[in-house]
């Protein structure tokens, strides 16, 4: 932790931090000198006393494990008066710099209680806390940095002011996508695994059943069909009419083997979840390698699904928030074998909602968030359509099953020539 903390000591003063109030994000800067500045908003018309945590660690899955954990520790453990709202630091435009963790406000009658659990926070965890303090004529506001426990020798900072700051030209949860949120490479999902291990019984399992490299781009002779889309847009009836039609065969990622460890990685913070999913991707490069040399292939779920959602779920806020089209998020990765073509299947909210009450079986608790939350559907179709080297046709999927079957049929004749 204090290795960490030194470390990003150096930037300190050029770091942004964003307070999400309601939705909406309030940035704010630090300085060594107050210039006549504004109070940033969220220090505005405030009685209590004020606290940021940041986790920080330069081991990923202890941060992430952790950040995970920490409103759950501190919902528990604070007084009622305490009131958390989602909080970030970066350095602006700066990829990986993301910092995450929680603004607290706190108006009960002591500090103490809060304090102290903050103190022990220090000490024992990988995070790091400001408290702000209220000048006396109330117009200006410091930052105090708190040393991380034990760590006497390391040199902290002087008070900062802090200021109002402009919103950034990329929203701060896109800088951190790459090898957190989305892997380009086989080995930077292996490593996620790899590391959880000793914590996770199920990372083993999964990395028994790895192929090589090698064997993961291995190109077939037969075309290969990827189909995507949101659950319920008919992915499963299409895909089994295309085996049919075509004499083909059908696959998905995450394969088969994969089901027994699924839920358990379902419940683990993105890093970990999303590495799973990327990896499940290699197996079925392996198996769409194997069966094309004999067959057309059929794939349900592919990388779009991998990144799609792994962004949508990292972005927050609005679509605009998304990294904009032609970013390097969406590129394909040069490791994962380019399907012939891929199909996503599109359908109005309301035809989706009614297909998945008529199937009436249970879903992933991510889909139940999905269909509650209207953004973050948007989020995961624009991300669908901006992912490039294979991108992918959409398909309007609200005309009856053979007719999406038929249209899909000329798609791949037209492309693939079978
Ligand atoms: N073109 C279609 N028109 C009407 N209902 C459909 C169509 N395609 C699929 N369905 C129905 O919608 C539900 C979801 O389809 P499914 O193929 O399971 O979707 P997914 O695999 O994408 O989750 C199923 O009950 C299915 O019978
Ligand atoms: N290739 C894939 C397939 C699914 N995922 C992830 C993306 C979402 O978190 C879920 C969506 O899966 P869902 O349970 O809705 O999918 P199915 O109903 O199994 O088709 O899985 C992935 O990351 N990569």
């Amino acid at each position: 932790m204090a290795r960490r903390t030194m470390s990003l000591i150096p930037h300190w003063s050029s770091r942004v931090s964003s307070v999400e109030l309601n939705g909406t994000p309030f940035y704010f800067s630090t300085q060594e000198k107050h210039r006549g500045e504004e109070v940033p908003r969220v220090f505005r018309e405030n009685d209590g006393r004020c606290y940021s945590l940041l986790v920080c660690s330069s081991d990923t899955i202890r941060r992430a494990k952790f950040y995970a954990e920490l409103k759950d520790k501190l919902l528990t453990n604070l007084s009622p008066e305490c009131h958390l709202s989602p909080m970030c630091s970066f350095l602006p435009n700066i990829k990986d710099s993301l910092l995450k963790g929680y603004f607290l406000k706190d108006t009960s009658e002591s500090s103490s209680p809060t304090e102290r659990l903050l103190r022990d926070l220090t000490q024992r965890d990988p995070v790091l806390v400001c408290s702000y303090l209220r000048g006396e004529t109330g117009g200006v506001w410091t930052q105090h940095l708190w040393s991380d426990g034990d760590n006497h020798t390391m040199q902290m900072p002087k008070d900062y002011y802090v200021v109002p700051a402009e919103a950034p030209e990329h929203h701060p949860s896109t800088l951190n996508i790459i090898n957190s949120d989305v892997f380009y490479s086989f080995e930077e999902a292996y490593q996620v695994l790899e590391k959880c291990g000793d914590i996770i019984p199920e990372a083993r399992a999964v990395l028994e059943l790895l192929p090589s490299r090698e064997e993961a781009r291995r190109k077939p002779d037969f075309p290969v069909i990827v189909i995507e889309g949101l659950d319920a847009t008919g992915k499963t009836t299409l895909t089994e009419s295309l085996r049919d039609a075509l004499g083909a065969s059908l696959l998905r990622s995450p394969p088969h083997c994969l089901s027994p460890m699924r839920a358990r990685f379902d419940r683990e913070p993105p890093l970990i979840r999303r590495a799973f999913y990327a990896l499940g991707n290699y197996i079925t490069a392996v198996q769409i390698g194997q069966e094309g040399m004999k067959t057309p292939v059929i794939v349900d779920r592919f990388w779009h699904s991998t990144a799609a959602y792994a962004i949508a779920t990292a972005v927050s806020g609005p679509v605009c928030n998304l990294p904009a089209e032609g970013s390097e998020v969406y590129c394909w990765p040069s490791d994962v074998l380019q399907p012939s073509l891929v199909v996503c299947l599109t359908l109005d909210p309301e035809e989706r909602r009614r297909r998945l009450r008529d199937r009436g079986q249970g879903k992933t608790e991510e889909e139940q968030e999905l269909e509650h939350n209207q953004l973050f559907r948007l989020k995961v179709e624009k991300a669908y359509q901006r992912i490039s080297g294979p991108a992918c046709v959409t398909v309007d999927a609200s005309p009856p099953a053979d007719l999406v079957l038929q249209q899909v049929l000329l798609l791949i004749r037209g492309k693939c020539h079978l």
